[in-house]
């Protein structure tokens, strides 16, 4: 099957070099030519693990990658992989999307094929709309009614997570089929033949708002258990108990389940952030303000401080030299977007310490945020010297420190993350246990 994937991010990318190792002949289309050079050279333009080696398989055969639009039409598919950002307001700007779906119907225009295009991006539901008015502007003609007879627009939400991209492509728990017209959904499963060939998922078929409506509640139902464990644990704070065991007992529940509870700093990256905000932006534009997923942003905003007030407890922070370990917003990724890490950083300087920072990949992104902040080459390096050290992405190679805190001026330590072991003379504090 030929297959077109427009836009070559962390979505496109895996989308695209995945399918193509199902025996797809894919298209990778983007507007940056240095991500078109990348991907043709045979290299991820991404950081992700096993990504380069699908690529460098692949391209130059079965993926190809292009800045040009002129040939969409020789597809029968045609994802939409493009950034959905947050605006100041928590909306999403569907500005990048509805353009790139301006030009893929400009590129259908001329012909008289089947094509189904499709949104991978996280859309709210209300905002759909005007992604399927760009494509049919763009096309010229409707996409309702007898216009969805050749053209259909549908929706097919992404479940991967960063670090873990490529096998959580490979091996979906499940496929979410959004479109209106029999023969897209048809189309979806020609897509998907291969994979779930290998795979047993299941295949969730709806309508394109409904399908994205899963996507958010998936993602607000996460979010949303990572908040209510981070609440309870700061319940177990106060009262000297730790959340870990607590967690570990309820998750033996099936109906509760073990995994997405572990409390500490709360959740950070491109996505949960953004979407919990979009969808309450968008449910408010409708006139209901969703009073549970507001409390979970609210729990999350908070743990920062908390941590950062736990250290001040123990440390003057005014003038203090802090180590800050760990700056990726999880381990396994060198992403920094809407990391924990900053604003844990700029508390400490709010209060007046001096930071150092380490990670053992996301420095040099962090660097493009916080400019002047000094980034150590080690964890040893941050911690020499330092006076409190506040542990923020748990990294393993956090757990084997040891002898390097002896080197710190006082040894304290709040570990947000639960990797540190506490031993004989460091003064620790966990920061929901
Ligand atoms: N990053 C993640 O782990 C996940 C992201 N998503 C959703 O998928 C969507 C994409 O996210 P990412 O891949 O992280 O974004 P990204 O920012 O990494 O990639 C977007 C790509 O689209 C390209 N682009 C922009 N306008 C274009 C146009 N007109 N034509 C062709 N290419 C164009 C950009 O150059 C960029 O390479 C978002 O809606 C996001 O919420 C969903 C699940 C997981
Ligand atoms: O829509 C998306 O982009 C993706 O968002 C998340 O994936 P991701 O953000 O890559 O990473 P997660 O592993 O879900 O972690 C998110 C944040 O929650 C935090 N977290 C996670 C689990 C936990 O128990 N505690 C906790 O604090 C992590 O440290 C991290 O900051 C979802 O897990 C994916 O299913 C989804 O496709």
């Amino acid at each position: 099957m030929r297959i077109n994937v427009v836009g070559s991010g962390y979505v496109g990318t895996t989308l695209a070099a995945s399918l193509a190792d199902l025996g797809h002949e894919v298209t990778a289309i983007d507007i940056d030519e240095e991500i078109v050079a990348t991907l043709n050279n045979g290299s991820a333009p991404i950081h992700e693990p096993g990504l380069d080696e699908l690529v460098a398989q692949h391209a130059g055969d079965r993926l190809r990658a292009t800045t040009s639009y002129d040939d969409v039409s020789t597809a029968d598919v045609t994802f939409l992989a493009i950034q959905t950002p947050s605006r100041e307001d928590g909306s999403i700007d569907t500005g990048a999307l509805s353009a790139a779906a301006e030009m893929t119907g400009e590129a259908l225009a001329g012909s008289t094929d089947r094509h189904l295009v499709v949104i991978k991006s996280t859309v709210a539901p209300p905002s759909l709309p005007c992604v399927a008015d760009a494509l049919a502007t763009g096309l010229d003609e409707s996409l309702v009614g007898d216009g969805g007879d050749r053209v259909a627009f549908g929706a097919n939400p992404e479940f991967l997570r960063e670090g873990t991209a490529v096998s959580d492509f490979r091996e979906p728990d499940k496929l979410v089929f959004g479109t209106d017209v029999e023969w897209a959904d048809e189309l979806l499963d020609d897509v998907y033949a291969p994979l779930l060939a290998e795979h047993d998922a299941s295949v969730v078929r709806t309508d394109p708002a409904t399908a994205m409506m899963i996507k958010y509640a998936n993602n607000a139902f996460l979010a949303a258990k990572v908040s209510l464990i981070n609440d309870l644990g700061n319940v177990c704070k106060e009262f000297g108990l730790d959340t870990y065991e607590v967690a570990e007992a309820i998750g033996l529940d099936d109906r509760i389940g073990e995994r997405f509870l572990r409390s500490g700093l709360g959740w950070g990256g491109s996505c949960f952030p953004k979407d919990t905000k979009a969808l309450i932006a968008a449910a408010e534009g409708e006139g209901y303000s969703p009073v549970l997923l507001r409390a979970a942003v609210e729990v999350n905003d908070h743990q920062p401080e908390r941590l950062v007030a736990l250290l001040e407890e123990e440390v003057d922070l005014e003038g203090a030299r802090i180590a800050v370990l760990g700056l990726a917003f999880k381990p396994g990724t060198d992403d920094v977007r809407n990391s924990r890490a900053i604003p844990v950083i700029e508390a400490l300087r709010e209060r007046g310490a001096t930071v150092v920072a380490y990670d053992p990949v996301a420095g040099e992104n962090m660097s493009e945020r916080f400019t002047e902040l000094e980034y150590a080459d080690s964890a040893a390096d941050a911690l020499a010297g330092a006076e409190g050290a506040a542990v923020v992405t748990g990294w393993d190679e956090f757990a084997a420190l040891d002898s390097e805190f002896d080197a710190m001026a006082d040894p304290v330590v709040v570990d947000g993350r639960r990797v540190i072991e506490r031993r004989e003379g460091l003064v620790y504090e966990g920061l929901t246990w």
